[in-house]
């Protein structure tokens, strides 16, 4: 994993002046009753990504789910350095979508991800952001700019597209595919090809988790440094890919794999 964008580098080692909320606190609007799943497998990968706090802010029924698989979470709004919103999430679901309007206009840093990207407001938008669509998300994400596009328009120029709604919002912009366009301002960088075995349901909440978390970690420094998140993003994809090639080496990958993974490979790295 070692080059200039080494995972590694976003994962400072703890000491003893270190507590629970000095190295990232991630915060997760995500999962619904049709996809109560997603909710989990952010939350697994962000605490794998060694988040000293996790909070979870869905709907009451999934988050006795999200308790019952991993009860370091704590449940509600609080402070958080991150806060990941969306996968799992319809853009219909009016409870959550009050609560992603709410967090969207803050200062907060963000990884927005599925439904989200139908429900923030872009205009009011100006907290240090990922969006991670894939490519039928950015479809819908460049079509609330007026752009009108299809997603063969997508699958054939990624990196013009990623760039496109990299302008267009403002944000990084990290486009998910079997290779992975992160965009921000006038640079875009293609990350992979990444582990096939990524191509299996989940993975995607998983990398939102993981993002979440590495952004939270090094919150501190995204404050004065906004062009260190272009660098994050492209590293959480690196890990993520290299949590999935590890993972398969043991049995076949299902999405939770994958965040067990990235555990491992950051406990090694260490
Ligand atoms: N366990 C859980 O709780 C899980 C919950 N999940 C949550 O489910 C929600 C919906 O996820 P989803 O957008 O992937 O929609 P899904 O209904 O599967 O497909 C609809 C259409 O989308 C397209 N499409 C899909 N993938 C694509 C890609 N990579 N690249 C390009 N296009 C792609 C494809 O349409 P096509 O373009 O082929 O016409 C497909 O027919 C979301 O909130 C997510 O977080 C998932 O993470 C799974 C595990
Ligand atoms: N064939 C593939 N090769 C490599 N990576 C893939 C492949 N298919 C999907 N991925 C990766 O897997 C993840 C899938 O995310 P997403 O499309 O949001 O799925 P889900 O909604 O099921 O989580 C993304 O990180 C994407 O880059």
């Amino acid at each position: 994993m070692a080059n200039s964008f080494d995972p590694v580098r976003f994962f400072r080692p703890l000491g003893p002046a270190d507590d629970k909320y000095s190295h990232g606190v991630v915060g997760f609007v995500t999962g619904s009753a049709n996809y109560p799943g997603a909710g989990i497998l952010g939350v697994q990968s962000a605490i794998r990504a060694g988040a000293g706090l996790v909070r979870y802010w869905g709907n009451s029924e999934t988050a006795k789910l999200v308790v019952s698989a991993r009860p370091e979470v704590v449940l509600g709004n609080g402070r958080v350095d991150c806060w990941v919103l969306g996968s799992g999430v319809r853009p219909d679901d009016s409870e959550l979508a009050d609560r992603i309007l709410q967090l969207g206009s803050a200062q907060t840093p963000l990884v927005i991800d599925a439904g989200a990207l139908e429900i923030v407001d872009f205009s009011v938008l100006t907290a240090r952001t990922v969006l991670t669509p894939h490519a039928s998300e950015m479809v819908k994400l460049l079509a609330r700019f007026g752009e009108k596009y299809q997603r063969s328009d997508i699958d054939t120029d990624p990196a013009t597209f990623a760039l496109l709604a990299a302008n267009l919002t403002g944000q990084t912009v990290l486009l998910k595919g079997h290779q992975t366009f992160v965009a921000s301002d006038s640079q875009v960088q293609k990350v992979g090809p990444n582990s096939p075995h990524l191509a299996t349901a989940g993975s995607g909440d998983v990398l939102a988790g993981l993002l979440g978390a590495m952004i939270a970690r090094n919150a501190s420094a995204l404050a004065t440094d906004a062009g260190l998140l272009f660098d994050i993003a492209i590293a959480a994809v690196k890990l993520h890919s290299a949590a999935a090639t590890a993972a398969a080496a043991i049995k076949t990958v299902a999405a939770l794999d994958v965040a067990e993974q990235i555990g491992v490979l950051l406990a090694r790295s260490n």
